[in-house]
């Protein structure tokens, strides 16, 4: 079993147990639930930066990246930084996040915000929307074609934008579909953990123009993100570059001035 088989067969457990807690009328009577989502595909369009900087705790490739921060500090400094969106892992898990920290860096963020989530069911989607997500992520490694276009068109009809992430030809072949608005190309392979921004560049001619490009993970200089867009990539996932450091935002503000400047 590799390790996206564990997160998933994990994340099964999981979503069992909180529907079994959590009935969806309580989601649905949330305040949040009710709220206008801003589109992170319509930032990125019109960006001269494109960044969408992540809360990320640790990870299964790299253990422990930083534990000691404030999610509410992280977002604010992500806000203040320009940054297009914020991704927030909420896997407990393997990347120690929550839909806590969701729901908190709302109540201080105006920014879109993505729920970083490994989605097997419509429910995370309605957990997404009820903690203040603006965008859900899709994994075309995790999900069957039919499982990719209920899943986006459940998350269409909440108003959320939905970032479908491929990894290889195969994967993207299968997903292409117009309830999608950004298509990401993960530069991690998930089962080996290898980082290759090759991985951007190889399939950057198979994205229909219709999407926003989004180039994910191992990106952490200003030449990687200029050369990125030379393929046609708006949008630049950033996690552990920034959550390394002690201020990710100051950090986010330093690597978006040296973008547009
Ligand atoms: O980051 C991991 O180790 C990982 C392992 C298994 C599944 C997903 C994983 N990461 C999720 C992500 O896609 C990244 O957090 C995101 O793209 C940011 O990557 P980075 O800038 O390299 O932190």
């Amino acid at each position: 079993m590799n390790i996206l088989d564990k997160i998933v067969a994990d994340k099964r457990k999981e979503v069992a147990l909180r529907k079994s807690l959590i009935p969806v009328k309580q989601l649905e009577s949330s305040v949040l639930f009710g709220r206008k989502s801003p589109s992170l595909a319509e930032a990125l369009r019109s960006s001269s930066s494109g960044i969408i900087a992540e809360h990320k705790r640790r990870s299964p490739s790299k253990s422990v990246i930083n534990q000691g921060l404030n999610v509410q500090d992280v977002a604010k400094g992500y806000e203040e930084a320009g940054v297009c969106g914020m991704s927030v892992l909420t896997d407990g898990k393997y990347f120690g996040g929550s839909l806590d920290d969701l729901l908190l860096a709302r109540t201080v963020a105006n920014i879109p915000l993505l729920r970083k989530e490994f989605i097997i069911d419509a429910y995370q989607i309605l957990e997404a929307k009820a903690h203040g997500a603006d965008v859900i992520l899709l994994i075309a490694a995790i999900l069957s074609r039919d499982e990719i276009k209920t899943l986006s068109e459940t998350a269409k009809n909440l108003g959320l934008d939905v970032l479908l992430e491929v990894h290889n030809e195969k994967e993207l072949q299968k997903s292409i579909m117009p309830s999608l608005d950004m298509l990401g190309v993960n530069n991690r392979n998930l089962k080996t953990f290898e980082v290759s921004l090759e991985t951007s560049k190889s399939l950057f001619t198979q994205i229909p123009d219709d999407f926003v490009k989004v180039s994910e993970s191992g990106i952490s200089s200003v030449a990687a993100i200029q050369e990125l867009r030379q393929y046609g990539y708006q949008g630049f996932l950033i996690g552990e570059n920034f959550m390394k450091t002690d201020n990710p935002g100051a950090h986010a503000s330093e690597f978006i001035k040296g973008l547009t400047s």
